[in-house]
């Protein structure tokens, strides 16, 4: 059996579909997570979740209020703390997270920030003796912490952060201060109610000297009463348009003294006279940022992918109209429009991932580099983060999207949960970076690069960069997917360049760097853009060449395919200045037989994420397809039909139809 989901009783559609697949799902999870290992090790953990029936949501998450939500995932947590050391090796980041997303899923919990920017703040920015004192208390949970840097007035700006931590030498304390009611923290994730520390990100003040945002170990909450400690005024900032099982809050501090070893000193110290000793580089303090950015094409993929599950299998049961055979509606899933709705997205997600696992490499290595004092790979990894992180979360938003379309009515209910995957991915435009902000960032970088390659300094252009010194070329399309490298290298090259020069142009004439840089700001973030997909396409292509099983490469294969000719499509503006309108149509061609190809094992590709129905919480997505069965099951637990006659009803449309009838 080579789609391993095949189990008796499922919808025969889908079953059908399963038995297409041409090649072993078991074997392409390996791919996708990395290892046999770990896919393995993935598997058990869902399998012993099931095992343990208090792990079962008590009901459908979508009818739940907001404090149920939250009061259902903290007796989960609770739940967990007794199989902790059965369930997973929990000095495995990858297998803690894959524990969480099981249970708890994705709206949010209370350790939602403790294990993602927490406990690798503490690994990052704090020093062996604060770790020996704080590390181990949080990764046993006896702390829950978060991370507090989002003021009310700022977020994308740090440098103008309020929130202030002056040092005293006299008492050898720090006074955190929260002078205005825009230097309030807003926003960080499970600060509300849940945590009782956190890592605040303040602007350090000695004798009137203001050093810029630094991060402090600070105690929000009493250990025994979890109540707030004098001087702490914190919150739940209210309901948003997703992730709504998590508190995210605010925090305010009014004269707040915090001992002077509780800011974390790994990398920039103050003693006890006031000494200050300034970091090896500027934006070291940021790394826990750079941590979840460099997560965030991974993470973003699942999200992606728990909404094509959603979308392909319902697609494969649904029948809708007919093609050729008349006597038997067909599969909406059979569509040409449907599949260009669907499939570059599995092509995206799969490509995103595996994107995922180098940023997250990248990041342990420089983690390593750095604490052995080598800060040289800060600004290539901030650079290609900042960019991945804005296309990637973008990407995302348009796929589940269309996802969710691609689903019809029954999409548009609660019961394909596709809209809360969109509302809680969605967030990422703006979490970790506004997106356009990023991409300037990005941008900085290029634009140095176009700078060292017009002062013949190619020699120092960073990893991914030496394509900008090369010369256009002719391109022969027949010659595989890295001839559609070469279109983007061509179109990112050339946007690079133009965005560059009009930059230096505007200068030129007497524009100061930051208004020029203003005024030349859309242009720049579309070379970032254009990029970073040309990186995002690089690494599938290098990813998929690396393949040794080859049932599994020919698929992969296939779906580079259908990314290549689909993004090389999606940029035609750009393209078209490289290739011809009648290279555009052949592409468009290849395209749509690229679908073709991989129709039969659309099902099988998606299986292969072995996302379980419990992780899913989507009627319309569960492995068995028997959609319409499951539908209207859920819907009658919906609390409204708990009973036949609403009290609304009699108390205001009975009597209001009562009188109409006088
Ligand atoms: C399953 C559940 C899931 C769901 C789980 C959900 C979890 C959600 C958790 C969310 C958490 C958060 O959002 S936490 C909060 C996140 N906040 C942010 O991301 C804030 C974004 N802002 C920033 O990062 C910065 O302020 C930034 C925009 C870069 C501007 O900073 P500055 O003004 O200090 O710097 P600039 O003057 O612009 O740049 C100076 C130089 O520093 C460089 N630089 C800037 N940042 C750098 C960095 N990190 N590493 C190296 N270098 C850096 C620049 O490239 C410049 O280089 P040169 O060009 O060479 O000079
Ligand atoms: C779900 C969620 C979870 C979060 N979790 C946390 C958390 O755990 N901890 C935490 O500290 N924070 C958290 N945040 C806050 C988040 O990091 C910030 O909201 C984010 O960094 C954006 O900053 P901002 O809100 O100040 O946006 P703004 O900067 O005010 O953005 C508004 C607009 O201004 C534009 N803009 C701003 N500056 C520039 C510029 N220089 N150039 C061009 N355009 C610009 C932006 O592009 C955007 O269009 C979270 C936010 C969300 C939504």
């Amino acid at each position: 059996m080579l789609n391993k989901s095949i189990m008796d009783g499922d919808n025969p559609d889908l079953t059908e579909e399963r038995m297409k697949g041409a090649f072993d799902t078991d074997k392409m999870a390996a791919v996708i997570y990395g290892s046999e290992k770990f896919a393995i090790r993935r598997r058990e953990i869902t399998e012993s979740i099931s095992r343990i029936p208090q792990l079962a949501d008590s009901k459908p998450f979508s009818f739940m209020t907001r404090e149920e939500k939250i009061s259902e995932s903290c007796r989960k947590l609770s739940v967990l703390s007794e199989h902790w050391n059965q369930l997973i090796d929990t000095n495995n980041e990858e297998e803690a997270l894959h524990l969480y997303r099981e249970v708890l899923g994705l709206e949010g919990h209370a350790f939602s920030l403790h294990e993602t920017m927490f406990i690798p703040s503490l690994v990052a920015q704090a020093n062996d003796e604060q770790q020996e004192k704080w590390l181990g208390r949080a990764k046993r949970r006896e702390i829950i912490g978060c991370y507090a840097q989002t003021e009310m007035g700022h977020g994308t700006n740090l440098r103008a952060l309020e929130t202030t931590a002056t040092y005293y030498p006299s008492t050898q304390e720090f006074i955190l201060h929260t002078p205005t009611e825009t230097a309030l923290k807003w926003w960080p994730g499970a600060l509300g109610k849940s945590s009782n520390y956190a890592v605040v990100v303040a602007d350090l003040v000695i004798r009137d000297t203001h050093y810029g945002a630094h991060p402090f170990m600070v105690q929000l909450r009493d250990e025994k009463t979890h109540n707030p400690l004098p001087g702490i005024t914190v919150g739940d900032i209210g309901p948003k348009m997703a992730f709504n099982g998590a508190d995210n809050g605010f925090l305010g501090f009014n004269q707040y003294k915090l001992p002077r070893d509780h800011m974390l000193m790994r990398h920039s110290r103050v003693e006890e006279n006031g000494t200050y000793t300034k970091p090896p580089h500027a934006k070291i303090g940021y790394s826990s940022m750079v941590k979840v950015r460099s997560r965030m094409a991974m993470d973003q993929g699942l999200f992606m992918v728990s909404a094509l599950v959603i979308a392909v299998r319902y697609s494969a049961v649904r029948r809708q109209g007919f093609l050729d055979d008349k006597s038997r509606e067909v599969k909406v899933l059979d569509y040409q429009t449907q599949q260009h709705r669907l499939f570059p997205s599995i092509a995206r997600a799969y490509a995103f991932i595996f994107c995922g696992f180098e940023t997250i490499q990248l990041y342990d290595q420089l983690l390593i580099d750095v604490k052995n004092g080598d800060t040289s790979g800060m600004s290539d990894l901030h650079a290609l983060t900042s960019g991945l992180k804005s296309v990637v979360t973008h990407q995302t938003g348009e796929g589940i999207e269309q996802a969710r379309m691609a689903c019809g009515g029954h999409g548009y209910s609660m019961a394909s949960y596709i809209s809360e995957i969109y509302g809680v991915a969605i967030g990422g435009c703006t979490y970790e970076g506004e997106n356009m902000v990023m991409l300037l960032q990005l941008a900085r970088y290029l634009v140095k690069s176009v700078e060292l390659v017009k002062t013949g300094k190619s020699k120092e252009l960073g990893p991914m960069m030496n394509y900008l010194a090369e010369p256009d070329t002719q391109i022969d399309l027949t010659s595989g997917p890295e001839a559609y490298v070469k279109v983007f290298q061509h179109a990112a090259r050339r946007q690079v360049w133009k965005a560059t020069d009009k930059f230096h142009q505007l200068m030129e004439s007497g524009q100061s760097r930051d208004i020029a840089w203003n005024n030349s700001a859309v242009e720049l973030t579309r070379a970032s853009r254009l990029h970073t997909r040309l990186y995002i396409m690089e690494t599938f292509i290098r990813r998929v060449s690396s393949i040794s099983d080859v049932s599994i490469k020919k698929v992969l294969i296939d779906l580079v395919n259908v990314h290549v000719n689909y993004e090389v499509l999606d940029i035609g503006t750009y393209a078209l200045e490289h290739v011809s309108s009648t290279q555009l149509d052949s592409i468009r061609s290849q395209l749509y037989s690229s679908l073709d190809t991989l129709r039969p094992n659309a099902v099988s590709l998606i299986d292969s994420f072995q996302i379980s129905d419990m992780q899913l919480r989507s009627v319309l997505g569960r492995r068995d397809g028997h959609v319409y069965t499951n539908l209207f099951e859920w819907a009658k637990a919906s609390p409204l039909n708990q009973t036949h006659v609403l009290p609304s009803v009699n108390q205001y449309l009975k009597p209001m139809m009562d009188k109409a009838k006088l």
